[in-house]
């Protein structure tokens, strides 16, 4: 029987341990904090990151993260993108070395504009076959009460991709293989970007056409990053990418949404930030996308504008007046 350790006992790594066990896949679940983990084990509910959702009698939680790790196959990784270097600098000693480390992950690392995977092989030495990306359009709460779903597994070595495909699907959770990991990784990313610009729009009272407008055009900046960094474009019309953009922008239960739709209503950054309960990656990963854009010189404009609220102090009128007044051009997807 396969062995996974889900480490971050939030929404989605509760949820992702969920689809593991229906999966048959033994599956211990990580948590930082040892009421999490007590009311997994005993009340069989996530009473913090998803209340009221029923999880399954075989699903166990720790606070240890050796006895999480111990003979795991595969170590899938659920924490804020932010703090994944010092967790796994942490939990590095205890990883099995043949384990496939999976991604769960959607920002990008502030300061040095690194994907998950990357940080994932600086910080443990794991070679490109053992490191691999989930992503799609999964909201947490959806996918853990059963609603019909589906994933990407991505690893540049489609045996392993193959492996985590079959440790989580489900009757109600799909999942498809790609050996596309960048664009896998930048899809899930820059999507939170998009969807905090889509939220600031809904926030601000403009309906459908404006969200459409920032998602396709959002879509083509994705692309843009993605073919300068050499992601494979057919990624970004699959789950991974158009798939987790239309879902996250869409739904209300979208953290990153969310906290957009309140700076939208007039609420400060400050304000926001404090009744965010829950990362939304967004917030911190619009700088570091755009530094990662700048490096390699792609224009991401919609991009800009949200990190230069998120971080620079700009208005959200100077920024919807920036994105509209920009120069006449031909419509292009992608380069
Ligand atoms: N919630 C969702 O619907 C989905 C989330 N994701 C991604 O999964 C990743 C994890 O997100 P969620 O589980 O939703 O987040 P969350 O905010 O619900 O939970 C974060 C978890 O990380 C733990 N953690 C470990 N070290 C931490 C630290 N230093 N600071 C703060 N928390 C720390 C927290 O205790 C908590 O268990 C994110 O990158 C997110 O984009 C991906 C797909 C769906
Ligand atoms: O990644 C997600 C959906 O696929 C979850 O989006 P949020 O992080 O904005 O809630």
């Amino acid at each position: 029987m396969t062995r996974a350790a889900v480490m971050g006992a939030g929404s989605w790594g509760t949820t992702f341990a969920k689809v593991l066990h229906d999966a048959g896949t033994e599956v211990v679940v990580c948590a930082r904090r040892p009421e999490i983990a007590e009311a997994i084990n005993e009340r069989r509910e996530n009473t913090d990151y998803l209340p009221g959702v029923d999880l399954p009698e075989g699903l166990r939680a720790t606070v240890d993260p050796a006895e999480a790790l111990t003979g795991a196959d595969i170590v899938a990784l659920a924490v804020p993108s932010q703090t994944l270097r010092d967790n796994l600098a942490a939990w590095r000693p205890l990883l099995p070395p043949d384990a496939v480390l999976v991604s769960l992950m959607k920002g990008i690392e502030l300061g040095t504009g690194r994907r998950m995977s990357e940080v994932i092989a600086e910080t443990t030495g794991a070679s490109a076959d053992r490191i691999a990306v989930v992503g799609g359009p999964n909201l947490a709460r959806e996918i853990a009460t059963a609603q019909p779903g589906a994933a990407v597994a991505a690893c540049s070595d489609e045996d392993a991709a193959r492996r985590i495909q079959a440790a989580c699907m489900t009757p109600y959770f799909r999942v498809y293989t790609n050996t596309d990991v960048v664009g896998c990784e930048l899809g899930g990313a820059v999507k939170n970007v998009i969807a905090l610009c889509v939220g600031i729009a809904f926030g601000l009272g403009f309906g459908d056409s404006t969200r459409a407008l920032l998602m396709t055009r959002g879509l083509a900046e994705i692309a843009r990053l993605g073919a300068a960094l050499g992601a494979d474009e057919h990624t970004f019309a699959g789950l991974a990418g158009l798939g987790d953009l239309v879902g996250t922008c869409s739904s209300p239960l979208s953290r990153n949404r969310t906290f957009g739709e309140n700076l939208g209503r007039g609420m400060t950054l400050e304000q926001t930030i404090a009744v965010t309960r829950q990362t939304a990656e967004g917030v911190k990963s619009s700088e570091a996308v755009l530094e990662l854009a700048r490096k390699y010189g792609v224009e991401m404009p919609i991009t800009e504008v949200v990190a230069a609220v998120m971080h620079h102090g700009m208005s959200i009128s100077e920024a919807a007046s920036l994105l509209m007044s920009r120069s006449p051009k031909p419509e292009r997807y992608g380069v």
